[in-house]
């Protein structure tokens, strides 16, 4: 669902990541840690084509798409669709005076999905996603992405400013699955939640993706949490990849210093 080859991303002269190789495939997690300004954020942006004023080379591709080549109108196609990007605060990107459920329509239609059995791609395969509601229509679509993450459909009657941070998270997660998301890159997945709410959210991740092959790409720089959750990990210092690796030999075999002092921070 993603691959990534020698990737480098420069401000100026300055190459601020550098990521020879990155692949996630369908029902996978893979996370980038390391610590602040290591160029986590900046991967994860270069993977949707959305690094501006940047110089990306090498090769990526999500959803078959050749995203550092593609036209504006296939990368669209993707972005937002296909493959769905969840930031740090999601409420900054909502609009304050329009309901969440509004919010949600106007994207599930700007997007085609109707809820229409027409759309389904397979019932039986993805039971509720897009046109597969067995209650039909948008509205089905739109209950049943906020019960995949645990959150009463009431909230979509709700303002932006009336849902908590870790609401918010979940209402992003809930808008990619209601768009039929395939992968999802989320930075920070969990930075505005308190601890319990935290494991929620990591639940609700770990949920989709076995349930319906979602395709996990994550930035944070929480190990304790990303131990939970990735298959991969790809530990970034400086711009650079000094580690990559099954998340098991990660935690348990560290093979370089660096990733050793992140794993000895741990409390
Ligand atoms: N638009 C930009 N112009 C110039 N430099 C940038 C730009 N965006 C990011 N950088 C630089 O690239 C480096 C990597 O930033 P990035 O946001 O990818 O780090 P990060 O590991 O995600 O950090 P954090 O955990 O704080 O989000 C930083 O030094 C940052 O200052």
């Amino acid at each position: 669902m993603i691959s990534i080859r020698d990737l480098r991303v420069a401000y100026g002269t300055r190459v601020v990541a550098h990521v020879p190789a990155l692949d996630v495939g369908a029902g996978e997690c893979v996370a980038i840690v390391g610590e602040s300004g290591s160029g986590k954020s900046t991967t994860l942006l270069a993977a949707l084509g959305l690094t501006e004023g940047a110089d990306v080379s090498g090769e990526v591709t999500v959803c078959g798409v050749d995203v550092l080549r593609a036209r504006p109108r296939a990368l669209r196609a993707i972005r937002g669709s296909k493959a769905a990007l969840v930031i740090q605060s999601p409420q900054a990107a909502l609009s304050p005076t329009t309901r969440l459920g509004a919010l949600m329509r106007r994207a599930l239609r700007l997007h085609g999905v109707t809820g229409r059995p027409s759309r389904a791609k397979s019932p039986s395969e993805e039971p509720g996603v897009p046109g597969g509601s067995p209650r039909g229509g948008i509205d089905g679509v739109m209950a049943e992405a906020c019960e995949a993450v645990m959150l009463d459909p009431a909230i979509l009657r709700r303002y932006p400013h009336e849902i908590s941070g870790g609401q918010a998270q979940r209402f992003a997660i809930a808008l990619a699955i209601a768009l039929g998301a395939e992968v999802i890159l989320a930075d920070e997945p969990t930075s505005a939640l308190d601890v319990t709410v935290q494991a929620e959210v990591v639940g609700v991740l770990r949920r989709l993706r076995e349930e319906r092959g979602l395709a996990l790409l994550i930035v944070s720089h929480d190990l304790a949490l990303v131990s939970t959750i990735a298959d991969h990990v790809l530990v970034m210092k400086d711009g650079e990849v000094v580690e990559s690796g099954p998340a098991a030999q990660v935690f348990t075999r560290p093979g370089h210093p660096y990733t050793r002092e992140l794993l000895e921070a741990l409390p």
